[in-house]
């Protein structure tokens, strides 16, 4: 059992209760209560953290990563979306089991220490002789310690069939479809806590056949899990579908089945006002982007239309190729700017900006009956940030400074229940080790590509 008493809690719940002075009561891995004031003390044993000059959090979730991209950062600086792509995809043909497990690894680390509980990864390129990468992703994950939407990923359209991809880099159709189903047999749990999930997740019209995206759907569909592709990210990528299919990419997706509440979109920039209203009429999310969309030029989403037609919106770090940082707290702030920088001061507020880091992820993702809010009975999946010191000195309101200020140092990072981060510190893996292994790999990465 962990107490945390004397800290501003923000619950992100339906009503957005907030309590400057406050406490919160972890037992068996769920939240038992929340409220003001200082804590009862229970009877049982317990750890007491006084934690006043703290902000407490759901801990955030972040909707869209590539973590093998940790293994190639600074490449394609100043590149188009389809440019950096082909300038990469030689790259990645070196990935194997190792160089994905130092990449996933790093980067987990680095999600865990800017307060994220829940990464959804999609992982999409599978080269012919670099071992099980997915098995590699889910033991990364299990070994730093927070949840995983492990999204297994798949390319079948390469250069000799109109992608973009090299036909070196894709898979078979009936292959892909083939080992999708087995992670989800071997890895996904259904469980309200689980620490791992599989979705489906075929990567862009650009790079998936019509053939790969329909069977997709329809496997996701027997076996009751989740879907996620990229849609809509660039102009270029939206010219491609109108001369290939004579409609727009939502409306593409749409035609194979790939709208619905159980379907996530990572992007969604380039919408016109018709494909707002159908991802909002169909519950479709979307994972924002902020960051990477800025790195790659890509342009502004919708985002306050999308919430505003009723679609479910979180935010996404992106791979680390396209998002150096790879950080997660500091794209509340980005969402926040991006949003204003599209529709004026109006548009979005900080504590919006924390709901689509927090429940408006959990709903992305579907998990929103268990996460994404602090509330008893909920998995105590927490962020407890440090707004002591210098950098926060005077701001009179906590969520302001998470989202507006520098952003904070964590004193906890809890996942259902078990301490993760502690004053600043990852406690499941050394931060040393994983540096050196994530420089092996990339420069193990670049020799091959050579
Ligand atoms: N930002 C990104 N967009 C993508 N599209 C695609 O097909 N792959 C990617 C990617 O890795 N990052």
């Amino acid at each position: 059992m962990i107490v945390l008493d004397r800290c501003a809690v923000s619950t992100v719940d339906e009503a957005g209760t907030e309590h400057l002075s406050g406490h919160v009561v972890i037992d068996g891995g769920r939240v038992r209560s929340v409220g003001s004031g200082a804590a009862p003390r229970p009877s049982e044993s317990h750890t007491y953290v006084d934690a006043s000059s703290c902000l407490v959090t759901p801990g955030l979730i972040n909707t869209h990563h590539h973590l093998y991209q940790w293994a190639t950062r600074g490449l394609a600086t100043d590149a188009t979306l389809f440019e950096w792509l082909t300038t990469l995809y030689p790259v990645w043909r070196g990935l194997d089991d190792t160089v994905t497990h130092a990449a996933a690894s790093a980067g987990l680390a680095r999600l865990a220490l800017t307060g994220c509980t829940l990464a959804a990864d999609h992982h999409y390129v599978f080269p012919s002789g670099g071992g099980d990468v997915f098995d590699a992703l889910v033991s990364a994950g299990r070994r730093i310690g927070i949840r995983l939407e492990a999204i297994r990923g798949s390319m079948d359209r390469g250069q000799s069939h109109g992608g973009l991809p090299p036909d070196n880099l894709v898979e078979e159709t009936e292959a892909a479809l083939i080992a999708t189903e087995r992670a989800i047999g071997d890895y996904h749990s259904t469980a309200d806590d689980a620490l791992v999930r599989v979705a489906v997740g075929p990567c862009s019209p650009f790079s998936v056949s019509r053939e790969l995206m329909t069977g997709a759907a329809d496997l996701a569909r027997r076996n009751d899990v989740r879907l996620h592709t990229h849609l809509a990210e660039t102009m270029d990528e939206e010219e491609q579908c109108l001369a290939e299919n004579g409609c727009t990419p939502t409306e593409y997706a749409e035609q194979l089945g790939w709208l619905g509440p159980d379907v996530w979109l990572a992007h969604t920039v380039h919408l016109n006002s018709g494909a707002v209203k159908r991802l909002g009429a169909t519950r479709t999310g979307s994972a924002h982007c902020p960051t990477s969309n800025g790195r790659l030029g890509t342009g502004i989403a919708p985002v306050r239309d999308l919430l505003d037609a009723g679609a479910p919106v979180g935010l996404g770090v992106d791979g680390a190729a396209s998002n150096e940082d790879g950080g997660l707290v500091v794209e509340l702030r980005s969402a926040l700017y991006q949003a204003r920088q599209r529709g004026g001061p109006g548009a979005m507020d900080a504590r919006k900006a924390l709901w689509m880091g927090t429940m408006g992820g959990a709903q992305v993702l579907g998990r929103a009956d268990s996460l994404g809010s602090i509330e008893p009975g909920k998995v105590a999946d927490l962020a407890v940030w440090d707004l002591s010191g210098m950098d926060y000195a005077g701001i009179a309101d906590p969520v302001a400074a998470l989202v507006l200020g520098t952003p904070p140092p964590l004193k906890l990072l809890i996942v259902g229940g078990e301490v993760v981060v502690r004053d600043g510190v990852l406690l499941t893996a050394s931060t040393d080790e994983l540096a050196r292994d994530l420089s092996a790999a990339s420069a193990k990465l670049q020799e091959a590509a050579r």
